[in-house]
């Protein structure tokens, strides 16, 4: 592994694929010209709207999604996180919530699928519902072991709740842990950033937290806030509240020096 610098992309993504692929293909072309290697896109990157009209376009979505991805790798020479987007699960009427990492030759390193679903009612008066057009994930998610950019996990956005799936993945030997997300500016300001945190500190590990912001459709409204945490918990860069990227260095002498200090992976009593 090697020091190299990492995107967190965050962005408004609307309900209209083209526009937000437009969207994505700007800040990704903005992380690399300040020297991005290993770049995330946000949950929802290429679609943020009604579930239904989701559903109704996902074959679209995907298709249209995993090529726009693969095209970004090569051209751009990155390894590229897609966080999050429909893909139709065969037979069922609904689709999984997919990311993807996509290697700089275009070829397909890890894909996982959501497991913790967001049906919530959010106090401010939003109802959420995932489940009804998402299928559940029933897999932890795998490590892709890069020699050079470390060992990476996925996640997605209502996962970063459950602790015993990054602490799969720690176990597993992860370096970096995917946070992508979309989440609710209401849970937001007050979980978002301490729950990154957490899972960084309690794992030792870097977290890449791409994010979507502002006001998306309706009256639905994001956090943003996308950052990048390095393993004793520092909050290396936030991208605020505008579309743009969050970009910070990725040391494997900072996760030795930590896991030196902290040896608290060593510790564990209770292993799953
Ligand atoms: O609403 C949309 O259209 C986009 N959002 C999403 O797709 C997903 C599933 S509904 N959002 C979350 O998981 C938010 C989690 C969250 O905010 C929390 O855990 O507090």
């Amino acid at each position: 592994m090697k020091s190299y610098l990492a995107a967190a992309i965050q962005m408004t993504s609307v309900p209209e694929l083209e526009k937000n692929l437009a969207q994505a293909e700007e800040l990704i072309d903005l992380a690399v010209r300040q020297g991005a290697e290993l770049v995330g896109l946000p949950e929802n990157f290429p679609f943020m709207g009604d579930e239904k009209d989701k559903l109704a376009q996902a074959d679209a979505i995907a298709q249209k999604t995993e090529n726009f991805l693969t095209k970004m790798a090569q051209r751009y020479q990155i390894t590229i996180l897609g966080g999050g987007f429909p893909v139709p699960v065969q037979g069922t009427g609904k689709v999984y919530n997919t990311a993807l990492l996509i290697a700089p030759n275009g070829q397909e390193l890890l894909r996982y699928h959501k497991v913790h679903l967001f049906d919530v009612n959010v106090p401010d008066g939003n109802t959420y519902r995932e489940s009804t057009t998402v299928m559940a994930g029933t897999v932890l998610p795998s490590i892709y072991p890069s020699e050079t950019l470390g060992n990476i996990g996925l996640s997605v956005c209502y996962d970063v709740r459950f602790p015993e799936v990054y602490r799969h993945m720690s176990s597993k030997g992860a370096d970096i842990l995917f946070v992508p997300a979309a989440f609710t500016a209401f849970t937001g300001k007050d979980h978002w950033q301490v729950l990154l945190q957490a899972r960084a500190i309690e794992n030792t590990c870097y977290v890449i937290a791409p994010a979507q912001t502002g006001v998306n459709y309706d009256r639905r409204q994001t956090h943003g806030h996308a950052m990048i945490i390095d393993p004793w918990g520092v909050i290396l860069a936030d991208a605020g509240e505008k579309p743009g990227v969050a970009i910070a260095e990725v040391n494997p002498s900072r996760i030795e020096q930590v896991r030196r200090q902290m040896p608290s992976l060593q510790h564990r009593v209770f292993h799953s």
